[in-house]
């Protein structure tokens, strides 16, 4: 059992206590699992094991442990199959019933400086050794220094060839070592970053924040600098200390003269540098709204050929505008501080002459090791310079980091970090004197609705009357009212679990779009899942195509060339199924001839009869179509005509 559990743990690839876990023992399976939850060490998601016994196969994860003839199994679940490692795959029937063990996790409520921390942590540990491999900067030292050595002059060359040969040696043996510490650092980093965006990616649909893509754009660009910095900043730091101690060494005390020039050096290396830290701060938010603006430009390309030309890239000059000038004045920046850094090389020199030729009067031996000194201070003041570059480099990462977690952790409801309410079908909502804000203001007043399992509802009004703002609220996905939500005459909207929403909601609007991937991937995530209902709805779209498996699972959808309506038809086909019992389509029907729409209509109650279906509209027909109506107008919304009651409007 200990083993099988190791094995679902870190097939996970969730943080987990490995060596507590060797002082577990086997008791009581729920003690097991209790004492094994609290090793999970994750940072960013809250791991738990959970004992179940799962119904519907639907709902199986993609990873968990199933008790097969007294024997736990580790399984992973690959469409409609199992696999279980060694064995003949598991299809559907044989799953069904049995006891599984699963890793459920939640994401935890973390701050801007809780996330930093987490990635400090989680910088490679491998890059320790680059102190280690400080030593061998030494080597090209050395080896200047044979010019002022006999080995040099010695009639046989062999001699230099053979301690060429051994230095080459020394220079491949760091060489290995050095890259195999960058694979181990970029594994590492791999790992942790795909980490990062998990955690992120769980948030995002809890996240109001309007431009949260250039947000996840800029914290997956400088995460990475981060660790890449500093790594660098550590090797520059060990060369810079072992250089210096080598030149100790040979000058002793009258090294102190260098170390004053050094630091010297260094404080007008940072003043340059931080200077404009200002001018590198202006650029990233520069090159952002520069992103904004080519999404929005290359979002309603076709559309640019009807609009005027002058006028519509006046708009984007200005963006343009913004990030030539940050541009120039970054050019600036860094063609003084080439300059200074040639010149902090070539006074680093000059520093070394002077301490030598004083240091000679005292011991003219010092003199034999000129060339290996030079070379040593070559390093150290390129190690300086690199060094203060990329302490640079990290704390500008760290702003844009910061700039971009602020906002985007702060935008995320509470709702993101709680596993909710769990039910299996949602029969009735009711919502009870609500009143629903939109930027602070009362949009819609005392709302008072009750909506059933099985009836279908129009929701109409005036345009901006505020039906949209109205079904999200019904669905979380607005949650600035007052009053209550209440699914099942009992849980309030904002306790269930997200896992209800994908399992039993249904909700379209103008904007949904498919997700990068296969046409079989898209109806995957939505719910479908069985092959042959797929290639079914997928010809009913695509009458004159020849839905092969090359069609259906490797064309990415978005390659797939289709009109308006058949891209509608498909997102409907995608998302409705017999397992969904609240069905919300907000404009969802238009590009859709009438036929098309009673189609639809039929589906919806042929697949799920008993599911509670609100589409907003502003055409007649379908609101004419519907048994029940509620009317969004002067700031309410009420049912203004009912299947079952005879309702009077005033
Ligand atoms: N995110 C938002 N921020 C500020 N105001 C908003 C936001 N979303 C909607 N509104 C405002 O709320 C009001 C209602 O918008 P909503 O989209 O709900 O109307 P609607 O009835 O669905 O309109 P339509 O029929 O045109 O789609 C509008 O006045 C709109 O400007």
């Amino acid at each position: 059992m200990k083993e099988q559990l190791s094995r679902l743990i870190e097939q996970s690839g969730t943080e987990f206590d490995w060596k507590a876990y060797k002082y577990v023992s086997e008791h009581a399976l729920e003690k097991t699992l209790s004492e094994t939850n609290a090793l999970f060490l994750d940072p960013f998601f809250n791991v738990s094991l959970h004992k179940n016994v799962f119904t519907q196969l639907r709902h199986l994860p993609d990873l968990f442990l199933v008790n097969l003839d007294q024997e736990w199994l580790c399984v992973r679940r690959s469409d409609d199959h199992f696999i279980i490692e060694g064995r003949a795959p598991l299809s559907q029937a044989q799953m069904s019933d049995l006891e599984i063990i699963y890793l459920d996790e939640v994401p935890k409520k973390l701050t801007t400086h809780e996330v930093l921390r987490v990635l400090f942590d989680a910088f490679p540990r491998v890059n320790g050794l680059l102190f280690l491999l400080a030593p061998f900067a030494l080597i090209p030292a050395f080896y200047a220094n044979l010019f002022n050595t006999r080995m040099i002059y010695n009639d046989a060359s062999y001699t230099l060839i053979f301690i060429t040969g051994c230095f080459s040696l020394l220079w491949f043996t760091e060489f290995f070592v050095k890259k195999w510490v960058k694979f181990k650092h970029i594994k590492v980093v791999d790992e942790k970053s795909i980490k990062v965006e998990k955690y992120l990616f769980s948030l995002l649909s809890f996240s109001r924040l309007p431009n949260n893509l250039v947000k996840a754009r800029q914290i997956e660009t400088n995460r990475r600098v981060v660790w890449d910095n500093l790594a660098s900043l550590i090797t520059d730091v060990a060369v810079f200390l072992v250089a210096y101690l080598a030149i100790t060494a040979v000058l002793g005390f009258a090294s102190l003269y260098l170390l004053l020039f050094y630091l010297a050096a260094a404080s007008v290396l940072v003043w340059a540098r931080y200077k404009n830290y200002k001018a590198y701060i202006e650029h990233e938010s520069s090159q952002q709204e520069m992103l904004t603006e080519r999404i929005s430009v290359c979002g309603n390309a076709q559309q640019l050929r009807f609009y005027d030309f002058e006028s519509s890239f006046s708009g984007f000059e200005q963006a343009c505008q913004k990030i030539f000038h940050s541009d120039k004045r970054i050019s600036h920046v860094n063609f003084h501080w080439d300059e200074i850094v040639r010149y902090t090389s070539f006074l680093s020199s000059f520093c070394l002459f002077l301490v030598m030729f004083y240091q000679s009067k005292i011991d003219i031996g010092v003199l034999a090791v000129l060339i290996a000194l030079l070379v040593l201070n070559g390093r150290i003041s390129a190690a300086l310079t690199s060094g203060v570059s990329k302490a640079f480099q990290l704390l500008v990462s760290l702003f844009h980091l910061r700039k971009s977690l602020e906002p985007l952790l702060d935008s995320i409801s509470d709702n993101g970090y709680a596993r909710g309410l769990k039910i299996d079908t949602i029969s009735t909502i009711d919502i009870k004197n609500v009143t629903v804000n939109v930027a602070e203001q009362p949009l819609l007043r005392d709302i008072n609705l009750s909506l059933r399992r099985g009836e279908s509802y129009a929701v109409v009004g005036g345009i901006g009357a505020g039906k949209s703002t109205l079904l999200k609220a019904i669905v979380t996905l607005h949650d600035d009212y007052r009053g209550s939500i209440i699914y099942n005459s009992l849980y309030d909207a904002t306790t269930i679990d997200r896992h209800v929403f994908a399992d039993s909601v249904v909700y379209l609007d103008m904007n949904s779009g498919f997700i990068k991937g296969s046409l079989f991937h898209n109806f995957y995530i939505r719910g479908v899942r069985s092959k042959d209902r797929i290639i079914q709805l997928v010809r009913s779209v695509f009458s004159n195509v020849n839905v092969d498996y090359e069609f259906l699972f490797k064309t990415d959808i978005t390659d797939i060339p289709m009109s308006s309506g058949q891209r509608r038809k498909l997102m409907l086909y995608m998302s409705i199924n017999e397992h969904k019992s609240l069905i919300i389509l907000d404009e969802a029907l238009i590009n859709l001839s009438p036929e098309e729409i009673l189609a639809i209509r039929k589906y919806i109650a042929k697949l799920a009869p008993q599911a509670i279906l609100l589409i907003a509209t502003h055409d007649r027909m379908i609101s004419n179509m519907m048994p029940n109506v509620i009317k969004v107008e002067n700031n309410t919304a009420a049912l203004v005509k009912s299947s079952t009651v005879k309702v009077t409007v005033k």
